[in-house]
C-alpha cells in the first residue's frame, strides 16, 4: 500500500484525486510538530505540502520510501532542493494553478497602498471622517518596475497597462521582442527601479534575488516610490525598508510575505500607518487553491503510477511532443545501461554515452540520466534514479561525457556507450528497429545483434576449435537451454565474442566452470 500524506491544508478536491488512485491511503494532518512530522514521513512514498511545512533535509533523510514532494503553489524554497536531488526525491509544483490570484492580489495591494484604504478603513471605523488625511495618487501615468518578469510578473503588467502605468521589466530572460509584445520596457535592474513610482517584485527567493533590494539599493530610488512584496520574503530587506519609510524615502509598503513567517508580532512592520500586511494571501483564492491542489494531485498519482508526469522542479522539463518521441529510447538506454553494469563489474571511472541519428535530438539529458540509472542503479542497489543519477555520478568521481552526431555509424538511430573501469574499456551499442524494438548491435567492437531482453551469456575467447562446443556442454549438463547466438572475430585464431540467450539464469557454479576453460578470457552472465 502506497501512503500519500498531505501536511497542509489542500482543497478537498485534491485530497479526492489522491484518495481516486488505487492501493494508496492518503493521511491528512496538518500542524505537525518536527517530530510529529520525521515520524509521519518515515513510510510515506508521497509528501503534499504548501508553504507551511519546511521540508528539511532531517525531514528528507526521515523518509525511508519517499519517492516525490508535491508544492501545492509555486515557490519551494520551503523545500531542500538539493537533499531531495540527492536522495532521489522528484519534487514537483503547480506552476501556474495560482497565477491569477497572485498577480490580482499584487494589483489590490498597489491600490490600497495608492490610495490609504486599509488605513481610511480603520480610521472610519474609529468613528472617525477624515477625507483630507486620505487623499492618494492615481496610478495613471505612474511608471511601475517588475522585478521579476515570469508568469506573475506579466500579468501584473498587463493589468498595469490597462491601468495607463509605463511599466519598465527586468528579468534575465525578458527578450526585447516580448517587453515590445507587452507594451513594456526592458531595463537593468538598477535602471528599472531608478524612475519608479511603484516596485513590485515578482521573482523566487534564490541566493541571487536575496535582498535584492537592499538598504544601498533603497537609497538610489525616487523619494516617496512605493514598493509592493507579494513573491517571497527575504527578497526585499525588511528592516532596510523600515528605516527607509521612516525616513520617508519610501512613501509606503504592501507585504505579503516575510522572512520568517508568521510574522512576529513586535516586528517593526506592523507600527507603520502606510504600511499594508496581508498573512500570505497571495494564492488565496478559491479558485486558485482548486487549481494548484488538483494540479499537483494528479501529477503525484501520476508519479506513483510510473507514468509521465509535468512540472518536475529538480529535473528538466520536456515538451509533449519530446516525451513521445523519447519513450522508446528510454527503454533502450536502460537496457544498455544495466547491460554495462553487468559487462563491468566494477565502478566505471568515464562514462561517454554517443546519440547518433533519430537518437540525437535534445532531451534535456533523460537518456544519459537512464543509462547512468541502469548502469549506477544495478551496481548500487537501485538507489540511483533519474533525479539524482547524474549527481550521484559527479560526488563518485565519475566523469560523464555526452556525444550528438547527426547520423548512425551503420543505422539510422543509435546509442553507444564506452566506460572505462580497472578491467579496462568496453563499448556496447544499441539500436531501435521499428519491427523488432531495442536491439544490441555492437559489442566491445564487435557487430551482432541480439534483443536487449532476458538471460545473456557473454564470453570473450581465444579463437581456437572446441570453445563453442565445451561453453555448450556446460550449459547443456545445467540444463540450461540455448535459445540464441551471435558470435564474432575479427581474425582467425585471434580473439572472439559469444554471445548467446539462453532460458534461464546462469548459476555462479557454471560461470566459473566456463572461466576454468582454457582460453575463456572473461565470461558474464547478463539479465536484462
Ligand atoms: N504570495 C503568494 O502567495 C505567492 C503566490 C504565487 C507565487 N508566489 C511567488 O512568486 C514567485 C514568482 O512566481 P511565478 O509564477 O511568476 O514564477 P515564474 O517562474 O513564472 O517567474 C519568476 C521569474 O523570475 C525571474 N528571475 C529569477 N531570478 C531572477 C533575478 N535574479 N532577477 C530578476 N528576475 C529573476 C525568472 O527569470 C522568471 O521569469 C514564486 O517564486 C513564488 O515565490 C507567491
Ligand atoms: O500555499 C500558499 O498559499 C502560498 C503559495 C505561494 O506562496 C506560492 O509560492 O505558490
Amino acid at each position: 500500500m502506497l501512503k500519500i500524506l498531505v501536511t497542509d491544508d489542500i482543497a478537498k478536491t485534491g485530497v479526492e484525486v489522491l484518495e481516486s488512485m488505487p492501493g494508496a491511503t492518503v493521511d491528512v494532518r496538518t500542524g505537525l510538530s518536527e517530530s510529529e512530522l520525521l515520524e509521519a514521513i518515515a513510510d510515506a512514498h508521497a509528501l503534499v505540502v504548501r508553504s507551511q511545512t519546511t521540508v528539511t533535509d532531517k525531514v528528507i533523510q526521515a523518509a525511508r520510501n519517499l519517492r516525490v514532494i508535491g508544492r501545492a503553489g509555486v515557490g519551494v524554497d520551503n523545500i531542500d532542493l538539493e537533499s531531495a536531488t540527492r536522495h532521489g526525491v522528484l519534487v514537483i509544483n503547480a506552476p501556474d494553478g495560482n497565477t491569477i490570484a497572485a498577480a490580482e492580489h499584487t494589483f489590490a495591494m498597489m491600490i490600497s497602498l495608492a490610495r490609504h484604504i486599509p488605513v481610511a478603513n480603520r480610521d472610519l471605523l474609529a468613528g472617525n471622517w477624515n477625507r483630507k488625511r486620505f487623499v492618494g495618487v492615481e496610478l495613471r501615468g505612474k511608471t511601475l518596475a517588475i522585478l521579476g518578469m515570469g508568469r506573475i510578473g506579466t500579468e501584473v503588467a498587463k493589468r498595469a497597462k490597462v491601468f495607463g502605468m509605463n511599466v519598465i521589466g527586468y528579468d534575465p530572460f525578458l527578450t526585447e521582442e516580448r517587453a515590445l509584445s507587452l507594451g513594456i520596457v526592458k531595463a537593468s535592474l538598477d535602471d528599472a527601479i531608478a524612475e519608479a513610482d511603484f516596485i513590485t517584485v515578482h521573482t523566487p527567493l534564490t541566493k541571487e534575488t536575496h535582498h535584492m533590494i537592499d538598504a544601498a539599493r533603497l537609497q538610489t530610488l525616487k523619494r516617496g516610490v512605493r514598493i509592493v512584496n507579494c513573491a517571497r520574503g527575504g527578497i526585499i530587506d525588511e528592516l532596510a525598508l523600515c528605516d527607509a519609510l521612516r525616513t520617508e524615502q519610501v512613501a509606503g509598503a504592501a507585504i505579503d510575505v516575510f522572512e520568517s513567517e508568521p510574522l512576529r508580532e513586535d516586528h517593526p512592520l506592523r507600527s507603520f500607518d502606510n504600511v499594508i500586511l496581508t498573512p500570505h494571501l497571495g494564492a488565496s483564492t478559491v479558485e486558485a487553491q482548486e487549481n494548484v491542489a488538483i494540479q499537483v494531485a494528479e501529477q503525484i498519482v501520476r508519479v506513483l503510477k510510473d507514468e509521465p508526469f509535468d512540472h518536475a522542479v529538480n529535473l528538466p522539463s520536456l515538451s509533449a511532443e519530446q516525451k513521445a518521441r523519447l519513450t522508446p529510447y528510454l527503454a533502450l538506454a536502460e537496457k544498455l545501461g544495466l547491460f554495462a553494469a553487468q559487462l563491468a563489474q566494477g565502478a566505471p571511472s568515464n562514462i561517454r554515452v554517443t546519440y547518433a541519428g533519430d537518437a540525437s535530438a535534445p532531451d534535456g539529458g533523460y537518456l544519459t540520466r537512464t543509462v547512468l540509472k541502469g548502469l549506477l542503479g544495478f551496481q548500487y542497489r537501485g538507489e540511483i534514479n533519474y533525479v539524482n543519477a547524474l549527481q550521484f555520478a559527479e560526488e563518485s568521481g565519475i566523469r560523464v561525457q555526452e556525444v550528438r552526431e547527426t547520423r548512425g555509424r551503420v543505422y539510422t538511430n543509435e546509442i553507444s556507450i564506452s566506460f572505462v573501469t580497472d578491467g579496462g574499456l568496453h563499448q556496447l551499442t544499441g539500436t531501435l528497429y521499428s519491427e523488432s524494438g531495442p536491439r544490441i548491435v555492437e559489442l566491445d567492437g564487435y557487430p551482432i545483434d541480439m534483443p536487449s531482453e532476458g538471460v545473456l551469456l557473454f564470453t570473450r575467447h581465444k579463437d581456437q576449435p572446441g570453445m563453442i562446443g565445451r561453453i555448450g556442454t556446460f550449459l547443456g549438463d545445467a540444463q540450461v537451454n540455448i535459445a540464441g547466438m551471435q558470435v564474432g572475430r575479427r581474425e582467425s585464431g585471434g580473439e572472439a565474442i559469444m554471445l548467446l540467450a539462453v532460458d534461464r539464469s546462469v548459476s555462479p557454479d557454471v560461470i566459473g566452470q566456463i572461466a576454468s576453460v582454457d582460453g575463456i578470457l572473461m565470461v558474464r552472465a547478463i539479465e536484462l
